[in-house]
């Protein structure tokens, strides 16, 4: 079994025209529907699970997902513009449940997961055997300095292991800070809203982390190596449970993901303690 995420880029405007949308001419990223005027910018990623053709080693053709995407889920996006419901009223948690069905007969089942990346930085992701529930991902930045080092490894071992990243008097990173939370879908469809989020965040990680020198700073970072490893932990356990009282009840919102890039080479994900699965 495995899973292929295409990812289809599409402006939609109030004058759009459904009727140009299957003849879709590419996927740049001026998109199709091309841009026009103040036109909205946005894309679809569509997750697709099951096995390759032994013969063409093909799962499913992507341009199969581009048209599926285009002529079942754009039509219902292009009429919530039209609609008489303000964008920031539109139930995101039902039009996600939406898109998924719309697109699961074309896929032939095999949609896993579906997000709609709103900003370059801001997603909603729906995956079909929870469609209960919405993941949330927004991303954060924040800058500050660190030395790595340990003190119980000598000197000229802190200078091996960690090199010109041991420098005494540390260095700096512009960090990105991803957080992914999973939200339930109320009963009029909708989700969590982000600013909710951003202000957790911003409260309890982004307000202790900006601007600070981590080693001297951060009481966590006392005894902890601030590796970009150890950073994604202890955003973590600062967030894990900051987002319980978020949504309609205590616990209803739990954190699913923290991801954070040191540098645009490096990124550590840490999905909890019981998860078994980091990525660095
Ligand atoms: N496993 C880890 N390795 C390294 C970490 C870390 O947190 N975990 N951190 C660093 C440094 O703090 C720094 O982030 C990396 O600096 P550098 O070695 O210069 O790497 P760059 O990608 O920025 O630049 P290149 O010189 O192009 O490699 C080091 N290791
Ligand atoms: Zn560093």
């Amino acid at each position: 079994m495995l899973e292929l995420t295409r990812t289809v880029r599409f402006c939609l405007d109030e004058a759009a025209d459904p009727s140009i949308w299957a003849s879709a001419k590419d996927n740049t990223y001026s998109a199709w529907p091309a841009m026009r005027g103040l036109g909205r910018y946005y894309e679809i990623s569509v997750t697709c699970r099951g096995e390759a053709d032994p013969q063409t080693g093909y799962f499913l053709n992507i341009k199969h997902i581009d048209e599926a995407v285009r002529e079942y889920a754009l039509p219902d996006l292009a009429g919530l513009l039209t609609g008489p419901t303000p964008a920031s009223a539109i139930p995101m948690g039902e039009l996600m449940q939406r898109m998924v069905n719309q697109l699961y007969e074309p896929l032939r089942d095999t949609v896993a997961e579906l997000t709609l990346h709103l900003t370059p930085r801001y997603a909603l992701s729906i995956r079909s055997d929870d469609m209960e529930h919405v993941i949330v991902r927004q991303q954060y930045e924040f800058s500050a300095a660190h030395r790595l080092h340990v003190p119980e490894l000598s000197d000229a071992e802190n200078r091996e292991v960690f090199g010109k990243c041991n420098n005494p008097a540390g260095h700096g990173h512009n960090y990105r800070l991803e957080v992914a939370v999973r939200a339930p879908i109320d009963p009029g469809g909708r989700v969590l809203d982000v600013d909710e989020l951003d202000q957790t965040v911003a409260r309890h990680v982004i307000d202790k982390l900006d601007h600070k020198h981590l080693n001297h700073d951060v009481p966590a970072f006392k005894d902890l190596n601030p590796s970009v490893e150890h950073i994604s932990q202890v955003i973590w356990q600062m967030l894990a449970s900051a987002v319980g009282p978020l949504g309609p009840a205590e616990g209803a919102v739990v954190l699913e993901e923290v991801r954070v890039w040191e540098t645009e080479k490096t990124v550590c994900t840490y999905r909890g303690p019981g998860d078994g699965i980091s990525n660095c």
